[in-house]
């Protein structure tokens, strides 16, 4: 479980994070949204014991992520949002120098799994490896030793869609196993398909934490409809569905969970012509990164 209670930190610059409250229980995966310079590293470096919160704390199963960052840097998986590897190894190198350090006995297997499902030569040097094969690498450092908590700062960046869906599963799974994830993410369809919940962080504050099955709900279907006469029309106009715009015998609307309601009045029209698309989840979220502060 990750537990933040006020978290502060001001930098000489006026910004930071501020009064930070919120849980991630165990076996949910948080995510962590917010436009560039919000306060998302800032607070994942808090978990991971880098840097002494000015006030308030983070607590990780119960440990001070500051007093005891010993300790929950052995407990946890972590991907940096920038990851700095010795140049002079090969990808194997470090996992086997990572491993050893964890004190990891007998973990081939579950090296070779995960490279073999990220499918990356990682005999390779790292000074010859693309952004994508180095973050691989660390994406296999975070979940080798099969952490009770995983704390992934942007995981996907550099990774090709094939990968980023690799990744989901990996995320899927760790979640099934009773895993605790928090994620800071910028894409809002990976937050989408991995996550319960997702923390908005704008400015240094949560403005809100959503359920995301909840904000799926609020997702509109938007509905370009042609229809054969007027009188079609007045049958819509007639109904409780939301006209979003009328153009000659074509008309927008908008649907938020009424389908019977729609499918009933559409049985009374002639229609030729039908396109449905979803709102997109990205303009559910912009508007909270639009607003004000709504919660402390
Ligand atoms: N050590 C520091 N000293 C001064 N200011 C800092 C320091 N670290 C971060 N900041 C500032 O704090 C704010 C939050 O930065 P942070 O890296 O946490 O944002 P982020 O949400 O992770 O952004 P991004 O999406 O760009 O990665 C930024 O304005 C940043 O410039």
């Amino acid at each position: 479980m990750i537990q933040l209670n006020e978290l502060t930190k001001t930098f000489k610059n006026g910004r930071g994070i501020f009064q930070l409250n919120f849980t991630v229980k165990r076996g949910e995966v948080f995510g962590f949204l917010g436009p560039n310079g919000a306060g998302k590293s800032t607070t994942i470096r808090h978990l991971m014991g880098f840097i002494k919160p000015e006030s308030g704390n983070a607590e990780i199963n119960g440990l001070d992520c500051w007093r005891e960052s010993a300790d929950i840097q052995h407990q946890v998986g972590y991907l940096p949002g920038e990851i700095a590897f010795p140049e002079g190894m090969n990808g194997y190198q470090f996992l086997k120098l990572l491993a050893g350090m964890r004190g990891m006995k007998d973990y081939d297997t579950s090296l070779d799994l995960l490279i073999e499902r990220l499918q990356f030569d990682v005999h390779t040097p790292f000074r010859k490896m693309s952004k994508g094969m180095k973050q691989k690498v660390g994406i296999v450092a975070a979940f080798m030793h099969a952490p009770t908590v995983l704390i992934l700062d942007e995981p996907t960046s550099g990774l090709d869609p094939l990968m980023q869906n690799v990744f989901i599963v990996l995320v899927k799974e760790a979640k099934n196993a009773g895993k605790t994830v928090i994620m800071s993410s910028h894409s809002f369809e990976e937050i989408n398909r991995t996550c319960d919940r997702a923390g908005i962080i704008k400015d240094g504050r949560i403005i809100a934490i959503e359920d995301v099955q909840q904000l799926q709900s609020m997702q509109r279907k938007m509905i370009d409809l042609t229809l054969a006469t007027k009188q079609d029309i007045t049958v819509i106009r007639e109904s409780n569905i939301e006209i979003v715009n009328e153009e000659g015998l074509t008309i927008k609307i908008a649907l938020q969970g009424n389908y019977d309601d729609f499918i009933q009045t559409l049985s009374k029209c002639k229609v030729k012509n039908m396109d449905i698309h979803a709102q997109k989840l990205e303009d559910i979220f912009m508007h909270y990164y639009n607003q004000k502060e709504r919660m402390g």
